[in-house]
This record gives structure tokens, sequence and C-alpha cells, in this order.
């Protein structure tokens, strides 16, 4: 974990202000040479190895030639300007594109020695081994309990009710959720108030033991004390998950991430350690990026 909290203030998680402070009026500078990643985008304990991906919605390349491993149990941030491709390449690591009619996604995507993209893949259980966290939280009009149960039971997890009870109250626990809601289990989740919501959904993601959490900017909709939540929940999790968030607050990035990928109009510019992107940025974009020049 980087030790950020030292340089970053802990402002409202939804503040991009720079983190580096230089001199404002340098203008953004710099070109990324395509399929060219500055930095460290390999790891030797990959959990996803992903080779010359491109993205198209249509004509229009949304992803550029991207290489880049996803080390086990790390916390991997996505940051970058509005349109550079960040959810769409979050979105490939458990097919959610495939909903996209116009989308088409080539190159190699590997999940340990799976092929995400082989045409026989069960979709399904791909996205029980990695889990999603949306933006808005999104549980269903149906109780607390159902919300985590639902998971495990379609996918024959729990024989007994009593093995049910027992994932769900884990999954609450590691959520950090179970000592609010352990008495009104029944009560509807569409009641609660928007963080214990977006917990609840991080509940039901981890109820179906993922190895990975996806998270696309998981607490835009969140104040920041709900926010502080989630992001103490993000370095318990990363214990035992591998968790990719995509965040517009740089300081969000610092605080819980341990590497930072940094993109640029369909490119991947730089990856590097958080706490190197944020002080001494290898890529003059991601520095331009980081000060506030442009974003
Ligand atoms: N469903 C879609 N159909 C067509 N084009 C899309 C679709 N989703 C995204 N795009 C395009 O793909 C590019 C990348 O968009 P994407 O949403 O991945 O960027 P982003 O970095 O996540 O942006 P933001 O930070 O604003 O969420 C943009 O040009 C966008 O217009």
């Amino acid at each position: 974990m980087t030790n950020m909290n030292q340089t970053v203030a802990r402002e409202t998680a939804d503040q991009a202000t720079p983190v580096v402070a230089v001199e404002a009026s340098k203008p953004a500078h710099g070109s990324v040479e395509e399929g060219k990643t500055v930095g460290k985008p390999f790891s030797d304990k990959a959990k996803f190895k992903l080779r010359d991906v491109e993205v198209f919605y249509g004509e229009n390349r949304a992803i550029k030639n991207i290489s880049l491993d996803i080390a086990r149990n790390e916390v991997i941030a996505f940051i970058g300007p509005s349109g550079c491709g960040k959810s769409t390449f979050l979105r490939c690591l458990n097919r959610m594109n495939d909903s996209i009619d116009s989308c088409r996604v080539t190159g190699s995507l590997m999940l340990d020695d799976i092929d995400i993209y082989d045409p026989k893949r069960d979709v399904v259980e791909l996205r029980a081994r990695v889990g999603m966290v949306f933006q808005k939280p999104n549980p269903f009009p149906k109780s607390i309990y159902e919300n985590v149960a639902y998971g495990p039971r379609i996918h024959g997890l729990a024989n007994r009710k009593a093995d049910l009870d027992e994932i769900v109250e884990n999954s609450l626990r590691k959520a950090g959720l179970w000592d609010e809601v352990k008495d009104r289990l029944d009560a509807t989740a569409t009641g609660m108030s928007g963080g214990q919501q977006q917990r609840l959904c991080i509940a039901r993601a981890i109820a179906v033991s993922p190895e990975v959490v996806l998270m696309d900017e998981p607490c835009s909709a969140l104040d920041p004390i709900a926010t502080a939540k989630v992001e103490e929940l993000i370095a318990e999790l990363s214990e035992s998950y591998t968790i990719v968030i995509v965040t517009h607050s740089m300081q969000q990035a610092a605080r819980v991430s341990h590497r930072t990928a940094y993109f640029h109009l369909g490119n991947l510019v730089e990856v590097n350690e958080t706490s190197k992107v944020f002080t001494s940025p290898e890529h003059e974009l991601t520095e331009s990026y980081i000060t506030g020049r442009f974003g």
C-alpha cells in the first residue's frame, strides 16, 4: 500500500485537484507512441495478462493496442481524462461490453490460464470470478438479505439455509455493513443510505467468492464519509481480492491503489507505483494530467 496518506491531504474524494504542485502556467505537452507504455505495466504475479488489446465501437477505436498485467491481490487505479477509455478497458475484464452491439474487442485477454474472450466461455461463470461494482449503487428492489443471497443461490454455493445465512453474514461483515443491518435483514435495500447501498453492492459482489472486483467510479455518488468507508473497505478487501478501480479522483487513486495506470485518448501512457505516478511521473502527459493542466 502507498504511503500517500502522508503526502496527500484527505479531501473529498471526488475533487480532482493536482497532487503535485508545479507551475500552473506550464502548457500540457508530450505525445504518446501507440502501444508503448512507460513505467512498469508488467508483473511476475499476473492475474490478468492483457496483450495488444483494442476495442472498437463501430469504426471508433476506443482502446489502442494496450498491453498490461494486473497482479494478484493488487489494487490498480485507472485514471485519465474523460473519454480516454478507462471504463471501456475495465469492462473488457469481465466482458461487460458484450451487451453493446457495436463493440468489438481484439487482442489477448487472459485471466490466469483462461481466455476471457473464448467464444465458448461461460460469461456468467466469468462474472462470478470477476465481479463488478458500478458508479451508482444498484441494489435489487428486494430485501438486504436477498440482495446478498441471490448470487450464491444461483451459483449453487449453498445447499442449506444455514450455509446461505453464513455466506450472507460473512459478506456483509467483509463489506463493513453487518453491524448496521443485522437487525433488519428483511428490510428493503432501496431504503438504505447511498453509502450503505454501495457497500451492499460490494457485499453482493463478494458473496460469490470472486477473485477480482472491478469498481467503476464506486464513490462518485457518495458523500465524503461514505467514500472514506468504501476506501477503507478497498484496503481490507485487497488482502483477499484483486481490485481494479476507475476513478476521477487522483486523491482517491493515491489513497487506495498500489499501482496507477494513466490513460490518454485510448492509449495506456504510463503504469507505475502509485507513489511514483503522483510524485515523479515518467511521462510528460501523466505529469500534465496530475498537475491539472488538462482533464
Ligand atoms: N456504448 C458506447 N457506444 C459508443 N461509443 C462509446 C460507448 N461507450 C464509450 N464510448 C466511446 O469510447 C470512448 C471511451 O469512453 P469511456 O467511457 O471508456 O471513457 P472513460 O475514460 O471511462 O470516460 P469517463 O471518465 O467520462 O467515464 C469515448 O470516445 C466514448 O465516446
